[in-house]
């Protein structure tokens, strides 16, 4: 099973106790914040803060992302030389509207993992779209490169673009279609938006079971109170995994007798339903069931 990747907690990388205890929440995935959650006169200490602390022990063991800031602003390659040499695992690039842009970070990472002696594609990269024409360009950025672990969409400079604003997800409807199916296309992990009402557990679980529903691996989230509220939503009830192995005896039985489809409580067993149950398993077994 690929790794893991339902929860992307942001930490805005100015703060530096948030940068010391950050780890204890244990997201799937840790994102340093450079862009947009840091002010531009903390750019620089923020940067310092984030080269230390991606080199702490207490990371060692975490998937590391930091959000660098476009590299068409002043602060973003020197986010970059910084980031890459302090061992960060993902690049998440802010604003991506079109595949030039991931080939001009690309052609950066080449140069600066060379220079300190990382091997060459080790640095992963997410895409972040948080445009109109990012989307429309959702399946050429998420094809072009190999470095690419994910794409994720950004509601709120999304829909600045799109002249709306953030309500019951009707104003994400396109985006977040378009945007699973080029990560799926691409074979990549697909991240949904920030929640940003922390307080509104309801409307954030709202939230989460229609993306868990369409296909999305995972979420961008902005507090630790997000991660096990989500973690438990992905995870699969006992029901579907008392189901799940049902049906993997059913097949396994089919199999003995020389069957390719089986029925299962007059329900049809084939080769995409088992799929399905072993994904149930393997999910329950890295992430436990329900509560
Ligand atoms: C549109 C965008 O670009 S979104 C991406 C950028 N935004 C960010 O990175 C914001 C990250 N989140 C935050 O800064 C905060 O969670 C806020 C401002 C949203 C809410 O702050 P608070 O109301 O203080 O949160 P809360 O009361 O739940 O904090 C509880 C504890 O969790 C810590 N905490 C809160 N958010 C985070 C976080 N994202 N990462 C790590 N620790 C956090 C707090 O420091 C606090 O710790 P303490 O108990 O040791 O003092
Ligand atoms: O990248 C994200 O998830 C958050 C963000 O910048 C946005 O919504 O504009
Ligand atoms: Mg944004």
């Amino acid at each position: 099973m690929n790794k893991l990747r339902r929860s992307m907690l942001f930490l805005p990388g100015a703060n530096a106790a948030m940068l010391s205890t950050a780890f204890i929440y244990r997201p799937d995935s840790i994102m340093f914040d450079l862009e947009d959650a840091v002010a531009l006169r903390e750019k620089d200490t923020a940067r310092l803060l984030v080269f230390h602390a991606l080199q702490h022990p207490m990371y060692q063991d975490i998937e590391t992302v930091v959000r660098i800031n476009p590299l068409s602003t002043p602060f973003g390659l020197a986010d970059l030389e910084a980031v890459v040499r302090a061992g960060v695992d993902v690049i998440r690039l802010p604003k991506t509207d079109t595949p030039e842009d991931i080939f001009e970070l690309e052609g950066h990472l080449e140069r600066i993992e060379r220079e300190c002696g990382r091997e060459v594609g080790s640095t992963g990269v997410m895409a972040a779209i948080e445009s109109a024409v990012g989307v429309i360009n959702a399946v050429a950025i998420a094809r072009s490169s190999p470095r690419l672990i994910g794409i994720a969409l950004a509601a709120f400079d999304y829909v600045m673009d799109m002249q709306t604003e953030r309500s019951d997800g009707t104003e994400l409807f396109y985006a977040r279609c378009a945007v699973l199916h080029a990560a799926r296309a691409a074979g990549i992990d697909a991240f949904d938006v920030v929640w940003s009402d922390v307080n509104d557990e309801a409307g954030f679980l709202r939230e989460v079971e229609l993306i868990r529903k369409m296909g999305f691996n995972g979420k961008s989230l902005i507090n630790p109170r997000q991660i096990d509220l989500l973690h438990n939503a992905y995870a699969p009830t006992q029901q579907e995994v008392d189901h799940a192995q049902r049906v993997i005896e059913a097949a396994e039985e089919g199999e003995r007798n020389g069957l390719g489809v089986v029925s299962l409580n007059g329900k049809m067993v084939d080769a995409p339903i088992i799929n399905h149950a072993q994904r149930v398993l393997e999910r329950a077994a890295a992430s436990g069931v329900r509560r």
